[in-house]
């Protein structure tokens, strides 16, 4: 599992990991591993000796990192050179050390570079790049070369322009090749658009772990924390005991709905799959194992539900919503039934005891909580969670989950090609079959998207991807995760 700290926590760490160290101690070790991993991007492009090595530096300490790191290039034979933003503020100790390596200041972009390191702002900055900086970055454009190649771009910490705790990107910002951090992630190397523009992030161990006694804000989960999740059935195991879902989904104006939250749902780790709505002849038809009824009431036994995708929000829908929230079962609310929440006049049902999950796309997330998620997506979840006391799952390039005590997840797999009609039916039907099984609701929403993204990679290598494909690429992809 990856994790990531505000910057709140990751300065009181560093406060009180300074207190048992001399001086500059933190920033000789993070510099000294940004010139480690430049000097390998340096040896992959030809070799440190002669490379020219271009400098944008900020007057606080990212700045100073990034001089310091310089400073260990220049040393090694490379051609430094320095472009402070704010000549006057500047960290004199790196500027210094640059100075003695034999590395010099320009007062304009270069016209050819082989590396580019960006130490403009880094966890110190505050609201979107001042005139200045955002100029600088803009123009980075011009060091492509004929054939629209540019140098690389590391940068210090975290692309600058980009907001840390939150992933937002709210104007200019840097969009790095690599990002080298040090002591620990934060939130904009996971979540928001950010994260896509920081590239490979390399975190560097400054010592800070021990000192980080905060939970982290961000977590993200790993290939193997999926595996390690996903229920297996035992020697013991019959198809009542590995969990049974129950689908309120579909209608007899979306059919297609109800057949992918089952296609879904029987590519996960539950023994049977119950349908209850007015597709149940479709759905038998496309499924011969799914047992069905025509209604919620008439289903039989189940240990979790599914209700919502393509449901439609007419007398019928409502019916079976108030259902599913009147049993003491796990229930997943997506789409038509998380816009029947919309007015209230399912308020007191959402007060229950037993888990539920919401996974609303944006729009489904605006009218259900008055606004859009905007450039806080993880915090937006968050609220919602705590307001209707469900995990959330908030559908995007980087889904987040949310619990209602705030924990956050950031899911690593997204892809563009899940934005497709029908995609969030099949991802719905999988996370009702992990609930089914036992699993903790939060759990079953972040294996459920990991796989989910997954599958959209995987069929998207067969050409444009429909929600049919992402349900036919679940059962592969969930059999190279168990391996
Ligand atoms: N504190 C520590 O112990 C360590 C800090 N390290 C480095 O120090 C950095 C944090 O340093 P600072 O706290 O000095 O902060 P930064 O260097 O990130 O930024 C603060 C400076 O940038 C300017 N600034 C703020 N917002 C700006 C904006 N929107 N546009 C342009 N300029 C802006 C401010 O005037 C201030 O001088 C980390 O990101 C990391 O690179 C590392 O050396 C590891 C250890």
């Amino acid at each position: 599992m990856r994790r990531a700290w505000r910057v709140s926590d990751v300065r009181s760490a560093e406060k009180s990991l300074m207190a048992t160290l001399p001086d500059g101690t933190l920033m000789q070790r993070a510099a000294a591993g940004l010139a480690r991993r430049c000097a390998l991007l340096l040896q992959e492009a030809g070799g440190v000796y002669g490379a020219r090595v271009l400098l944008l530096v900020g007057s606080g300490d990212n700045g100073g990192d990034t001089l310091l790191a310089g400073a260990a290039l220049a040393r090694r034979g490379a051609q430094v050179r320095a472009l402070l933003l704010t000549p006057e503020r500047v960290h004199l100790a790196g500027l210094t050390a640059l100075r003695q390596a034999g590395g010099f200041t320009v007062s304009d972009l270069p016209g050819r570079s082989d590396l580019v390191l960006d130490g403009i702002v880094g966890i110190g900055a505050s609201g979107g790049l001042r005139p200045a900086a955002a100029s600088i970055v803009r123009r980075l454009e011009d060091l492509r070369d004929r054939t629209g190649n540019r140098p690389p771009i590391v940068a210090v910490d975290v692309p600058s322009g980009v907001t840390v705790d939150t992933g937002d990107v709210p104007g200019e910002a840097v969009t790095a090749d690599v990002t080298v951090t040090f002591g620990c992630l934060k939130p904009a190397h996971l979540i928001g658009p950010a994260a896509t523009r920081c590239g490979l992030v390399d975190l560097i161990d400054i010592g800070l772990g021990p000192a980080l006694v905060t939970d982290p804000a961000v977590r993200v989960a790993e290939a193997a924390d999926i595996a390690g999740w996903w229920p297996r059935p035992g020697a013991t195991s019959d198809k009542y005991t590995r969990g049974v879902v129950g689908l309120a989904t579909g209608s007899a104006f979306y059919p297609g709905a109800a057949l992918l939250s089952t296609a879904g749902a029987l590519a996960g780790p539950s023994g049977m799959v119950r349908y209850a709505g007015s597709a149940h002849r479709e759905v038998v038809r496309a499924h011969p194992s799914v047992v069905v009824a025509d209604r919620v009431a008439d289903a039989g036994r189940v240990q979790a539900w599914v209700c919502g995708s393509g449901l439609g929000t007419g007398d019928q829908a409502r019916t079976e919503l108030r259902s599913v929230l009147a049993t003491a079962l796990p229930v997943l609310l997506d789409a038509d039934a998380i816009n029947l929440l919309v007015g209230g006049e399912h308020a007191t049902h959402l007060r229950r005891d037993a888990p539920l999950v919401l996974t609303p796309h944006d729009g489904e997330f605006k009218r259900l909580a008055g606004e859009a998620p905007g450039a806080d997506r993880a915090g937006a979840a968050a609220r919602l969670a705590a307001w209707t006391n469900a995990v959330v799952l908030l559908k995007g390039d980087r889904t987040i989950v949310a619990t209602p005590s705030g924990e956050i997840w950031a899911n690593p797999t997204g892809s563009p090609v899940l934005a497709t009609a029908g995609s969030g039916d099949v991802l719905a039907g999988l996370l009702g079959s992990l609930l089914a099984a036992g699993m903790p609701a939060v759990r079953a929403a972040v294996t459920a998207a990991y796989v989910h993204g997954l599958a959209g990679r995987r069929a998207a290598q067969d050409g444009p991807v429909t929600a049919p494909d992402v349900a036919s690429a679940l059962r592969p992809v969930v059999a190279d995760l168990l391996g």
